[in-house]
């Protein structure tokens, strides 16, 4: 597993950049097409619980496929029984990091694992994984400083949460896409519902990090434990920082001519990846290695010039139009809009491009096209993955809120 802390190879740097934060630059000129790096994940691949049903296919750790019977194969599963696979011993012992504390066998951690499917946030998982893995033991006077997430963006997740308007509980593209319902409302109306919204959510943030602490206490450091004592707003910047560095992953494979795609989601967190800003018009563009989908790699999509930032667009492959941008960069990354918005290139989806799978635009779909090829001589069905910054949880629960369940 990769480490927190962030080093760049020769050539790139991490600093200031205006109006942002901290922000990827370069020292040198870049080709286009130029490889920059690749990375794996600092926190532990999720397969989203939004697709057990796929789960048993995929290694639990690293994504790839498992092959179709386990006999014969390296395949392994948890040794507690638990019924999580991994592809590999190696898979299973990094996996161990969190899994010894976080597996399905023990019935704390399957209890707190449903309820956090109840309200459909995923990011109580990976913030579960990233607290067990959590390793220092001293306690110094400010927690958060002294965990190696320290330095990334990390705003309260409760701030990175807009109140979902559904049109009904089934309209999930007019959720998905922001659309307004409520449109009988003033906006006082529309504002004080919204703090309700993010105090709700709070409340819920604080009461999931209760019934985490019970679930770690006695097994993870004592500063895992510290940060879920010390109220809400620990598990919240971490949940925040989730949101707003976490990439998502796609991984599929053609099962056969006829047959439907299988697909598994992740969600990942990277290092060096997580310091780049957004740009509508990136000149780096990331994916991932088809044939360990977990780990990502970020290639320039034309020339740099020396001192220039590395950006990528978060929304990388979406089909938003240019408004539906311009409010999820707003809503889930507090990116304001550019004064003149731009269209966004147009929208390939997940499509096959020369017999490969991936997504994004035509440029974006070049870019990525020489590790999908690889990927063919891999395997025999065929396997391919995409990434994308943008993870949508608006289906996400807060039980107590009427009109969003
Ligand atoms: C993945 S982090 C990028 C690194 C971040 N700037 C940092 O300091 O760690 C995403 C956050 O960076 C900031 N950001 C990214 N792109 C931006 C942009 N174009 N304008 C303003 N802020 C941006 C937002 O706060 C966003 O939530």
């Amino acid at each position: 597993m990769a480490s927190w802390r962030r080093s760049c190879r020769e050539g790139l740097e991490i600093r200031p950049s205006v109006g942002k934060g901290l922000g990827l630059f370069t020292t040198k000129a870049l080709e286009e097409g130029e490889e920059l790096f690749e990375e794996d994940p600092v926190c532990g691949m999720a397969l989203l619980m939004f697709d057990q049903p796929n789960g048993r296919r995929h290694c639990q750790h690293c994504m790839r496929f498992l092959p179709e019977t386990l006999e014969g194969g390296t395949s392994v599963c948890c040794a507690a029984g638990c019924g999580a696979f991994y592809c590999t011993k190696a898979c299973r012992e990094e996996a161990w990091a969190h899994h010894s504390v976080l597996c399905g066998a023990n019935e704390c951690w399957a209890n707190f694992e449903q309820e956090a499917r109840e309200c459909c946030n995923e990011y109580y998982i990976l913030a579960a994984r990233a607290l067990a893995s959590l390793r220092a033991d001293t306690l110094e006077e400010d927690l958060w400083e002294q965990s190696p997430w320290s330095g990334y963006a990390s705003p309260a997740w409760w701030e990175t949460m807009k109140r979902p308007k559904y049109e009904d509980s089934d309209s999930e593209s007019s959720a998905s896409h922001g659309e307004s319902s409520s449109a009988d409302l003033d906006s006082e109306d529309e504002a004080s519902l919204d703090r309700f919204f993010q105090s709700t959510v709070r409340d819920q943030t604080c009461d999931m990090g209760q019934k985490l602490l019970s679930v770690l206490e006695g097994q993870v450091s004592s500063l895992a434990e510290a940060l879920l004592r010390a109220g809400p707003e620990p598990l919240g910047r971490l949940m925040g920082l989730l949101r707003v560095n976490a990439m998502a992953l796609h991984a599929f494979r053609q099962v056969g001519e006829d047959e439907d795609q299988d697909l598994a989601r992740g969600m990942a967190i990277y290092s060096l990846t997580s310091a780049m800003n957004h740009d509508g018009e990136a000149n780096c563009f990331v994916s991932s290695d088809p044939d360990m989908p977990q780990r990502c790699l970020v290639r320039t999509l034309r020339r740099v010039e020396p001192e220039e930032e590395l950006c990528i667009d978060y929304l990388q492959g979406s089909p938003y139009t240019t408004e539906q941008r311009c409010q999820v960069l707003l809503q889930q990354y507090g990116i304001a809009p550019p004064e003149e918005p731009k269209e966004p290139m147009p929208y390939m989806g997940t499509a096959f491009v020369d017999g490969h799978v991936c997504a994004g635009t035509r440029a974006h779909q070049q870019t990525a096209g020489w590790c999908l090829i690889v990927s063919s001589f891999l395997f025999k069905t065929m396997t391919s993955t995409a990434i994308s910054w943008h993870v949508l949880l608006w289906h996400f629960h807060i039980k107590t809120i009427p009109g969003t369940s």
